[in-house]
């Protein structure tokens, strides 16, 4: 499969401070990646690195196999979407007049705008001035700008930071339907049930380096301690090993009738952050 994003040797010194070191990965066309980390763990950083935002200190990064400069020409930006915090939206003009702005700028018919408001759940809103509005809705609509023209690879920082559940679980769905239309999709999140639920591989950030990176399945089974929890009839809680002995313990309170329900001991993805980095979320 052809690869969106390749990433080699990436770094960047802010002076001497390493803010991401040899940072190395790629995202398959068609692929959520998401790229996971507390606070000042890098990803801003690098997400801006492959927006062609900043430059990096050494490494080299490719979109479609050209390198993230090629971001920078108007002409080729068309196949890309971008969310960060900087919004590039006129506070004086309507939800709807900006997002026109962007149509003329892509080419697009204003019908565009409707879906795009449709996506982040703002359609009632079209009419609101950029400088009224929440830090949740502004989140939305510069959402809507970065997938107005369906790009065919989105970088998203962060995109439900400031959102409640509702329009969480609704862009949720909304980019599940855009990826499974084709759009490859670059996530920064330190939200791991996010991460969980979206995306098809993660990459675990923890002070600048890539700690781990798998699919969150996989990686759930290599750090899953073969216990399960099983829940006696009396609502007591016994811990048993997936193993022989296990298996004779589990047999034997079910002969005798005690077992009510049984749940396999999964770590989650926060629970695996912290076992491999020692540290916390944050
Ligand atoms: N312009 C800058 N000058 C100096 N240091 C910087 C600069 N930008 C970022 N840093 C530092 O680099 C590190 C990584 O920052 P970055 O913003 O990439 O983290 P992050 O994972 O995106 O954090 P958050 O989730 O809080 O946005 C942090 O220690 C931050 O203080």
């Amino acid at each position: 499969m052809e690869n969106a994003i390749e990433v080699k040797g990436l770094a960047k010194y802010y002076s001497n401070f390493k803010a991401i070191e040899d940072v190395q990965f790629e995202v398959k066309k068609g692929e959520i990646f998401g790229f996971l980390g507390p606070s000042g763990s890098g990803k801003t950083t690098t997400i801006k690195i492959l927006t062609g935002q900043l430059n990096a200190t050494e490494g080299e990064a490719f979109v479609f196999g050209e390198n993230v400069s090629v971001l920078k020409n108007p002409a080729a930006r068309k196949r890309f979407g971008v969310l960060t915090d900087n919004s590039g939206l006129y506070g004086r003009l309507s939800i709807i007049e900006n997002l026109q702005l962007y149509c003329k700028l892509y080419d697009l018919p204003n019908s565009k705008v409707g879906e795009a408001l449709d996506f982040v759940n703002l359609k009632e809103a079209g009419k609101k001035k950029i400088s009224t509005l929440s830090k949740g809705m502004m989140q939305r609509v510069n959402l809507a700008r970065a997938i107005l023209h369906e790009p065919e690879l989105l970088f998203l920082d962060e995109p439900t930071s400031a959102l409640d559940p509702v329009n969480t679980l609704h862009i949720y769905n909304g980019l599940r339907a855009l990826n499974n239309r084709g759009t490859t999709i670059f996530l920064t999140t330190h939200d791991m049930q996010e991460a969980d639920i979206l995306c098809n591989r993660v990459a675990f950030l923890h002070k600048g380096k890539i700690q781990l990176l798998d699919k969150p399945g996989e990686l759930k089974k290599q750090f899953a301690d073969g216990t399960v929890t099983v829940e006696l009839s009396n609502n007591e809680k016994v811990v048993i090993r997936k193993d022989s002995e296990g298996a004779e313990e589990m047999f034997q309170l079910m002969k005798e009738n005690r077992v009510q329900t049984v749940h396999s001991n999964e770590p989650t993805l926060g629970d695996i952050f912290v076992k491999v980095t020692g540290g916390e979320l944050v």
